[in-house]
Protein backbone atom coordinates (compact mmCIF):
# COMPACT_ATOMS: atom_id res chain seq x y z
CA UNK A 1 0.00 0.00 0.00
CA UNK A 2 1.19 3.80 -0.45
CA UNK A 3 2.86 4.72 2.49
CA UNK A 4 3.96 1.59 3.42
CA UNK A 5 1.21 0.69 5.44
CA UNK A 6 1.28 -2.95 5.93
CA UNK A 7 -1.78 -4.98 4.94
CA UNK A 8 -3.54 -6.34 7.68
CA UNK A 9 -2.72 -9.86 8.86
CA UNK A 10 -5.49 -12.04 7.55
CA UNK A 11 -5.67 -14.85 9.51
CA UNK A 12 -6.95 -17.76 7.90
CA UNK A 13 -9.66 -19.39 10.35
CA UNK A 14 -8.39 -22.90 10.78
CA UNK A 15 -11.49 -25.43 10.61
CA UNK A 16 -10.91 -28.50 12.88
CA UNK A 17 -6.96 -27.70 12.73
CA UNK A 18 -6.94 -27.44 9.29
CA UNK A 19 -8.66 -31.16 9.30
CA UNK A 20 -11.52 -29.94 7.86
CA UNK A 21 -13.18 -27.24 4.81
CA UNK A 22 -15.35 -24.78 5.60
CA UNK A 23 -18.55 -26.67 4.84
CA UNK A 24 -17.73 -28.97 7.84
CA UNK A 25 -16.51 -31.68 5.34
CA UNK A 26 -13.17 -33.54 6.11
CA UNK A 27 -10.32 -32.61 3.65
CA UNK A 28 -9.60 -35.73 1.56
CA UNK A 29 -6.27 -36.90 1.08
CA UNK A 30 -5.47 -40.06 -1.06
CA UNK A 31 -3.41 -42.11 0.89
CA UNK A 32 -4.31 -41.36 3.93
CA UNK A 33 -5.08 -44.46 6.28
CA UNK A 34 -8.41 -44.34 8.87
CA UNK A 35 -7.33 -46.41 12.38
CA UNK A 36 -3.97 -47.76 10.44
CA UNK A 37 -6.66 -50.03 8.34
CA UNK A 38 -8.55 -48.30 5.76
CA UNK A 39 -6.46 -46.47 2.74
CA UNK A 40 -8.40 -43.72 0.93
CA UNK A 41 -8.53 -44.71 -2.62
CA UNK A 42 -10.41 -41.32 -3.41
CA UNK A 43 -14.01 -39.68 -3.34
CA UNK A 44 -17.13 -41.33 -5.38
CA UNK A 45 -19.99 -39.07 -4.11
CA UNK A 46 -21.11 -35.99 -2.43
CA UNK A 47 -24.34 -35.55 -0.54
CA UNK A 48 -26.06 -33.20 2.27
CA UNK A 49 -24.63 -35.61 4.49
CA UNK A 50 -20.44 -34.94 3.92
CA UNK A 51 -19.30 -37.61 1.42
CA UNK A 52 -18.10 -41.15 0.34
CA UNK A 53 -14.64 -42.61 -0.54
CA UNK A 54 -13.32 -45.72 -1.91
CA UNK A 55 -11.04 -46.96 0.58
CA UNK A 56 -9.12 -50.09 1.08
CA UNK A 57 -9.48 -52.56 3.77
CA UNK A 58 -6.15 -54.04 5.07
CA UNK A 59 -7.49 -55.95 7.43
CA UNK A 60 -9.99 -57.88 5.28
CA UNK A 61 -8.40 -56.63 2.29
CA UNK A 62 -11.39 -55.96 0.54
CA UNK A 63 -12.77 -52.28 -0.99
CA UNK A 64 -15.22 -50.55 1.26
CA UNK A 65 -17.06 -47.39 0.89
CA UNK A 66 -17.00 -44.84 3.65
CA UNK A 67 -19.11 -42.29 4.20
CA UNK A 68 -17.73 -39.43 6.10
CA UNK A 69 -20.10 -37.69 7.89
CA UNK A 70 -19.45 -33.75 8.10
CA UNK A 71 -18.11 -32.47 11.53
CA UNK A 72 -21.17 -30.47 12.07
CA UNK A 73 -23.96 -31.59 15.19
CA UNK A 74 -27.14 -32.20 12.94
CA UNK A 75 -25.55 -34.54 10.62
CA UNK A 76 -24.05 -36.54 13.26
CA UNK A 77 -27.16 -36.63 14.91
CA UNK A 78 -28.78 -37.75 11.63
CA UNK A 79 -26.52 -40.71 11.29
CA UNK A 80 -26.39 -41.59 14.62
CA UNK A 81 -29.83 -42.40 13.69
CA UNK A 82 -28.94 -43.62 10.42
CA UNK A 83 -26.50 -45.94 11.90
CA UNK A 84 -29.02 -47.45 14.72
CA UNK A 85 -31.36 -48.38 11.64
CA UNK A 86 -29.07 -49.90 10.09
CA UNK A 87 -27.55 -51.99 12.41
CA UNK A 88 -30.98 -52.85 13.41
CA UNK A 89 -31.73 -54.22 10.47
CA UNK A 90 -28.43 -56.00 10.23
CA UNK A 91 -29.72 -58.23 12.94
CA UNK A 92 -33.05 -58.67 11.64
CA UNK A 93 -31.75 -60.13 8.28
CA UNK A 94 -30.25 -63.24 9.27
CA UNK A 95 -28.44 -64.63 6.74
CA UNK A 96 -31.42 -63.97 4.06
CA UNK A 97 -29.96 -60.91 2.21
CA UNK A 98 -32.96 -58.08 1.68
CA UNK A 99 -31.16 -55.83 -1.20
CA UNK A 100 -30.25 -53.10 2.38
CA UNK A 101 -26.54 -52.39 2.10
CA UNK A 102 -24.14 -53.66 4.61
CA UNK A 103 -23.08 -51.45 7.50
CA UNK A 104 -19.81 -53.15 8.19
CA UNK A 105 -19.00 -51.07 11.46
CA UNK A 106 -19.02 -47.20 12.38
CA UNK A 107 -15.94 -45.32 14.03
CA UNK A 108 -14.69 -41.42 14.22
CA UNK A 109 -12.21 -40.08 13.09
CA UNK A 110 -10.72 -36.64 13.55
CA UNK A 111 -14.36 -35.45 14.83
CA UNK A 112 -15.73 -37.35 11.58
CA UNK A 113 -18.33 -40.46 12.60
CA UNK A 114 -17.51 -42.57 9.07
CA UNK A 115 -19.65 -45.62 8.22
CA UNK A 116 -18.21 -48.15 7.03
CA UNK A 117 -20.29 -50.03 3.78
CA UNK A 118 -19.77 -53.28 1.35
CA UNK A 119 -19.04 -50.82 -1.90
CA UNK A 120 -21.27 -51.09 -4.57
CA UNK A 121 -21.46 -49.93 -8.00
CA UNK A 122 -23.41 -47.26 -9.88
CA UNK A 123 -26.55 -46.41 -9.29
CA UNK A 124 -29.92 -46.85 -11.14
CA UNK A 125 -29.65 -43.36 -12.44
CA UNK A 126 -26.44 -43.83 -13.71
CA UNK A 127 -28.07 -47.09 -15.49
CA UNK A 128 -30.67 -44.57 -17.32
CA UNK A 129 -27.80 -42.03 -18.20
CA UNK A 130 -26.44 -45.40 -20.25
CA UNK A 131 -29.27 -45.46 -21.63
CA UNK A 132 -29.27 -42.13 -22.84
CA UNK A 133 -32.57 -41.64 -20.98
CA UNK A 134 -34.72 -44.05 -23.14
CA UNK A 135 -35.54 -46.92 -20.53
CA UNK A 136 -34.64 -50.45 -19.54
CA UNK A 137 -36.09 -53.33 -20.81
CA UNK A 138 -39.36 -54.22 -18.86
CA UNK A 139 -37.62 -57.61 -17.89
CA UNK A 140 -34.99 -55.81 -16.25
CA UNK A 141 -37.58 -53.17 -14.79
CA UNK A 142 -39.45 -55.89 -13.23
CA UNK A 143 -36.25 -57.83 -11.58
CA UNK A 144 -35.22 -54.51 -10.02
CA UNK A 145 -39.55 -54.04 -8.97
CA UNK A 146 -39.35 -57.57 -7.47
CA UNK A 147 -36.18 -57.06 -5.64
CA UNK A 148 -37.49 -53.49 -4.30
CA UNK A 149 -40.78 -54.92 -3.42
CA UNK A 150 -38.66 -57.66 -1.24
CA UNK A 151 -36.56 -54.90 0.72
CA UNK A 152 -39.71 -52.89 1.14
CA UNK A 153 -41.39 -55.96 2.56
CA UNK A 154 -37.98 -56.18 4.98
CA UNK A 155 -38.38 -52.45 6.00
CA UNK A 156 -42.24 -53.02 6.74
CA UNK A 157 -42.03 -55.86 9.14
CA UNK A 158 -43.47 -55.76 12.29
CA UNK A 159 -39.94 -55.87 14.24
CA UNK A 160 -38.54 -53.09 11.79
CA UNK A 161 -41.30 -51.11 10.37
CA UNK A 162 -38.64 -48.57 8.99
CA UNK A 163 -40.00 -45.66 6.66
CA UNK A 164 -36.88 -44.62 3.92
CA UNK A 165 -38.30 -41.22 3.16
CA UNK A 166 -36.03 -40.91 0.12
CA UNK A 167 -35.98 -43.84 -2.17
CA UNK A 168 -34.88 -42.12 -5.71
CA UNK A 169 -32.95 -44.10 -8.69
CA UNK A 170 -29.87 -42.27 -7.22
CA UNK A 171 -30.21 -44.74 -3.71
CA UNK A 172 -30.37 -47.50 -5.41
CA UNK A 173 -27.19 -49.23 -6.25
CA UNK A 174 -26.12 -52.31 -8.72
CA UNK A 175 -24.07 -54.91 -6.06
CA UNK A 176 -22.05 -55.55 -9.35
CA UNK A 177 -22.11 -53.59 -12.93
CA UNK A 178 -22.33 -56.74 -15.22
CA UNK A 179 -25.90 -58.05 -13.01
CA UNK A 180 -29.11 -56.77 -11.83
CA UNK A 181 -29.08 -57.29 -7.90
CA UNK A 182 -29.46 -53.97 -6.83
CA UNK A 183 -29.45 -52.57 -2.64
CA UNK A 184 -30.89 -49.93 -1.33
CA UNK A 185 -28.30 -47.59 0.16
CA UNK A 186 -29.21 -44.13 1.99
CA UNK A 187 -30.80 -44.16 5.18
CA UNK A 188 -29.72 -40.65 6.46
CA UNK A 189 -33.52 -39.83 5.87
CA UNK A 190 -35.30 -42.45 7.57
CA UNK A 191 -37.26 -42.97 10.34
CA UNK A 192 -39.14 -46.27 12.20
CA UNK A 193 -43.32 -45.29 12.30
CA UNK A 194 -44.11 -43.74 15.18
CA UNK A 195 -40.33 -41.20 15.20
CA UNK A 196 -41.91 -39.18 11.94
CA UNK A 197 -40.09 -36.02 13.00
CA UNK A 198 -40.26 -34.04 9.46
CA UNK A 199 -42.92 -33.16 7.26
CA UNK A 200 -40.24 -31.98 4.25
CA UNK A 201 -39.56 -35.42 3.33
CA UNK A 202 -38.89 -37.01 -0.07
CA UNK A 203 -37.09 -35.98 -3.30
CA UNK A 204 -39.62 -34.33 -5.07
CA UNK A 205 -40.29 -36.06 -8.04
CA UNK A 206 -41.31 -39.36 -5.69
CA UNK A 207 -43.25 -37.44 -3.11
CA UNK A 208 -46.18 -39.37 -2.32
CA UNK A 209 -49.39 -36.27 -2.17
CA UNK A 210 -49.59 -37.30 1.71
CA UNK A 211 -46.54 -35.50 1.90
CA UNK A 212 -47.07 -32.77 -0.06
CA UNK A 213 -50.57 -32.12 1.43
CA UNK A 214 -48.24 -32.51 4.48
CA UNK A 215 -50.84 -35.04 5.66
CA UNK A 216 -49.80 -37.60 8.36
CA UNK A 217 -48.18 -40.63 6.33
CA UNK A 218 -46.13 -43.68 7.15
CA UNK A 219 -44.60 -46.39 4.94
CA UNK A 220 -46.96 -46.22 1.61
CA UNK A 221 -44.96 -43.53 0.83
CA UNK A 222 -41.73 -45.62 -0.12
CA UNK A 223 -44.34 -47.50 -2.23
CA UNK A 224 -45.30 -44.06 -4.45
CA UNK A 225 -41.88 -43.25 -4.81
CA UNK A 226 -41.26 -47.37 -6.20
CA UNK A 227 -44.32 -47.15 -8.33
CA UNK A 228 -42.78 -43.54 -10.20
CA UNK A 229 -39.15 -45.02 -9.89
CA UNK A 230 -40.92 -47.95 -11.93
CA UNK A 231 -42.39 -45.89 -14.95
CA UNK A 232 -38.70 -44.20 -15.23
CA UNK A 233 -37.07 -46.95 -15.01
CA UNK A 234 -39.01 -48.27 -18.35
CA UNK A 235 -39.46 -44.72 -19.76
CA UNK A 236 -36.06 -42.97 -19.09
CA UNK A 237 -37.66 -40.01 -17.77
CA UNK A 238 -39.31 -39.08 -14.54
CA UNK A 239 -43.11 -39.88 -13.96
CA UNK A 240 -44.10 -36.42 -12.17
CA UNK A 241 -40.91 -34.05 -12.78
CA UNK A 242 -42.70 -30.95 -11.01
CA UNK A 243 -40.10 -27.56 -10.85
CA UNK A 244 -41.89 -26.90 -6.93
CA UNK A 245 -44.51 -28.94 -4.95
CA UNK A 246 -47.65 -26.67 -6.34
CA UNK A 247 -46.03 -28.53 -10.27
CA UNK A 248 -45.60 -31.69 -8.45
CA UNK A 249 -48.78 -31.83 -7.58
CA UNK A 250 -50.50 -30.88 -11.19
CA UNK A 251 -48.07 -33.13 -12.62
CA UNK A 252 -49.94 -35.55 -10.26
CA UNK A 253 -53.64 -34.63 -11.21
CA UNK A 254 -52.73 -34.23 -14.84
CA UNK A 255 -51.88 -38.43 -14.85
CA UNK A 256 -54.03 -39.96 -11.50
CA UNK A 257 -57.09 -36.87 -11.39
CA UNK A 258 -58.01 -34.66 -8.31
CA UNK A 259 -57.09 -36.71 -5.23
CA UNK A 260 -60.04 -37.49 -2.98
CA UNK A 261 -62.04 -34.87 -1.38
CA UNK A 262 -60.93 -36.13 2.30
CA UNK A 263 -57.74 -35.74 1.75
CA UNK A 264 -57.58 -32.40 0.59
CA UNK A 265 -60.40 -31.22 3.10
CA UNK A 266 -57.74 -32.47 5.56
CA UNK A 267 -54.61 -30.45 4.35
CA UNK A 268 -54.23 -27.60 6.32
CA UNK A 269 -52.24 -26.02 3.08
CA UNK A 270 -55.05 -27.71 0.31
CA UNK A 271 -55.41 -23.50 -0.85
CA UNK A 272 -51.50 -23.72 -1.81
CA UNK A 273 -53.13 -25.82 -4.32
CA UNK A 274 -56.50 -26.05 -5.36
CA UNK A 275 -59.23 -23.47 -5.29
CA UNK A 276 -63.10 -24.40 -4.76
CA UNK A 277 -65.76 -23.71 -7.56
CA UNK A 278 -68.55 -22.32 -7.23
CA UNK A 279 -70.76 -25.07 -7.52
CA UNK A 280 -68.15 -26.36 -4.39
CA UNK A 281 -65.82 -28.35 -6.54
CA UNK A 282 -61.95 -28.61 -5.67
CA UNK A 283 -59.80 -27.42 -8.69
CA UNK A 284 -55.82 -27.16 -9.29
CA UNK A 285 -55.20 -23.54 -8.66
CA UNK A 286 -53.55 -22.49 -12.00
CA UNK A 287 -50.13 -22.20 -12.08
CA UNK A 288 -49.21 -18.25 -14.15
CA UNK A 289 -47.08 -19.40 -17.42
CA UNK A 290 -47.91 -23.13 -17.05
CA UNK A 291 -50.62 -25.36 -18.91
CA UNK A 292 -51.57 -28.71 -17.72
CA UNK A 293 -53.71 -31.58 -19.66
CA UNK A 294 -57.16 -32.08 -17.62
CA UNK A 295 -57.08 -34.03 -14.50
CA UNK A 296 -56.66 -37.70 -14.87
CA UNK A 297 -55.79 -36.99 -19.19
CA UNK A 298 -52.90 -37.30 -19.56
CA UNK A 299 -52.98 -41.33 -19.29
CA UNK A 300 -50.80 -43.99 -17.92
CA UNK A 301 -51.12 -46.10 -20.86
CA UNK A 302 -50.07 -43.52 -23.20
CA UNK A 303 -46.88 -42.68 -20.77
CA UNK A 304 -45.52 -46.06 -20.79
CA UNK A 305 -47.14 -46.84 -24.16
CA UNK A 306 -49.29 -49.97 -23.51
CA UNK A 307 -50.87 -49.60 -27.11
CA UNK A 308 -48.38 -48.68 -29.09
CA UNK A 309 -45.18 -50.68 -28.43
CA UNK A 310 -44.12 -49.23 -25.00
CA UNK A 311 -42.56 -45.86 -24.33
CA UNK A 312 -42.12 -44.34 -27.85
CA UNK A 313 -43.25 -47.31 -29.61
CA UNK A 314 -39.20 -48.26 -29.22
CA UNK A 315 -40.49 -51.91 -27.64
CA UNK A 316 -42.68 -53.04 -30.50
CA UNK A 317 -42.51 -56.80 -31.49
CA UNK A 318 -39.72 -57.19 -28.76
CA UNK A 319 -39.36 -60.10 -26.58
CA UNK A 320 -41.04 -60.05 -23.18
CA UNK A 321 -43.18 -56.80 -24.04
CA UNK A 322 -46.48 -58.12 -25.37
CA UNK A 323 -49.57 -56.12 -25.08
CA UNK A 324 -50.62 -58.74 -21.66
CA UNK A 325 -47.68 -57.48 -20.31
CA UNK A 326 -48.01 -53.81 -20.90
CA UNK A 327 -51.21 -54.44 -19.59
CA UNK A 328 -50.08 -55.87 -16.47
CA UNK A 329 -47.15 -53.30 -15.77
CA UNK A 330 -49.76 -50.68 -15.98
CA UNK A 331 -52.52 -52.25 -13.90
CA UNK A 332 -49.41 -52.80 -11.17
CA UNK A 333 -48.24 -48.86 -11.55
CA UNK A 334 -51.96 -47.41 -10.93
CA UNK A 335 -52.35 -49.83 -7.68
CA UNK A 336 -48.96 -48.26 -6.14
CA UNK A 337 -50.20 -45.05 -7.31
CA UNK A 338 -53.30 -44.85 -5.58
CA UNK A 339 -53.99 -41.27 -4.00
CA UNK A 340 -55.01 -42.77 -0.44
CA UNK A 341 -51.75 -44.62 1.59
CA UNK A 342 -54.35 -47.71 2.84
CA UNK A 343 -55.64 -48.21 -0.74
CA UNK A 344 -51.84 -48.40 -1.85
CA UNK A 345 -50.61 -51.76 -2.34
CA UNK A 346 -48.38 -53.58 0.38
CA UNK A 347 -45.42 -54.34 -0.95
CA UNK A 348 -46.49 -58.26 -0.22
CA UNK A 349 -49.51 -57.79 -2.06
CA UNK A 350 -47.81 -56.28 -5.55
CA UNK A 351 -45.43 -58.87 -5.13
CA UNK A 352 -48.55 -61.63 -5.82
CA UNK A 353 -49.51 -59.42 -9.15
CA UNK A 354 -49.77 -61.37 -12.19
CA UNK A 355 -46.92 -59.21 -13.63
CA UNK A 356 -44.89 -61.01 -11.59
CA UNK A 357 -46.06 -64.77 -12.46
CA UNK A 358 -44.14 -66.51 -15.57
CA UNK A 359 -45.58 -67.72 -18.00
CA UNK A 360 -46.30 -71.51 -17.15
CA UNK A 361 -47.33 -70.21 -13.93
CA UNK A 362 -50.02 -68.37 -16.13
CA UNK A 363 -51.20 -71.55 -18.03
CA UNK A 364 -51.09 -73.34 -15.05
CA UNK A 365 -53.78 -70.71 -13.58
CA UNK A 366 -55.64 -70.75 -17.01
CA UNK A 367 -56.18 -74.35 -16.76
C1 LIG B 1 -19.45 -46.49 -6.64
O1 LIG B 1 -20.07 -46.27 -5.38
C2 LIG B 1 -20.63 -45.07 -5.19
C3 LIG B 1 -20.53 -44.06 -6.14
C4 LIG B 1 -21.11 -42.83 -5.87
C5 LIG B 1 -21.78 -42.64 -4.68
N1 LIG B 1 -22.37 -41.42 -4.42
C6 LIG B 1 -21.91 -43.64 -3.75
C7 LIG B 1 -21.31 -44.87 -4.02
C8 LIG B 1 -21.49 -45.89 -3.00
C9 LIG B 1 -20.94 -47.15 -3.11
N2 LIG B 1 -21.15 -48.07 -2.15
C10 LIG B 1 -21.91 -47.74 -1.11
N3 LIG B 1 -22.14 -48.70 -0.15
C11 LIG B 1 -22.46 -46.46 -1.00
C12 LIG B 1 -23.31 -46.09 0.14
O2 LIG B 1 -23.62 -46.95 0.96
C13 LIG B 1 -23.83 -44.74 0.38
C14 LIG B 1 -23.63 -43.69 -0.48
C15 LIG B 1 -24.19 -42.43 -0.20
C16 LIG B 1 -24.93 -42.29 0.92
N4 LIG B 1 -25.13 -43.32 1.76
C17 LIG B 1 -24.60 -44.52 1.49
N5 LIG B 1 -22.24 -45.56 -1.95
Amino acid sequence: LEGGIKPPVTRKILQNNGYDDVNHDYVICVGERFLDRYEVHGLIGKGSFGQVVKAYDHVEQTFVAIKIIKNKKPFFMQAQVEVKLLQLMKCHEGDVKYGIVSLKCDFMWRSHLCLVFELLSYNLYDLLRKSNFRGVSLSLTRKFAQQLLTSLMFLQSRDLQVIHCDLKPENILLCNPKKSNIKIIDFGSSCQMGQQFYNYIQSRFYRAPEVILSLPYDMAIDMWALGAILVEMHTGEPLFCGSDEVDQLNKIIEVLGIPPRKMIEQSKKWNKFFLMTPDEQYAPLPKPGKKYALPGARLLDKIIGVETGGPGGRRLHEPGHSHLDYIKFRDLILKMLRFEPGQRLTPAEALTHSFFRKPDEMTALEA
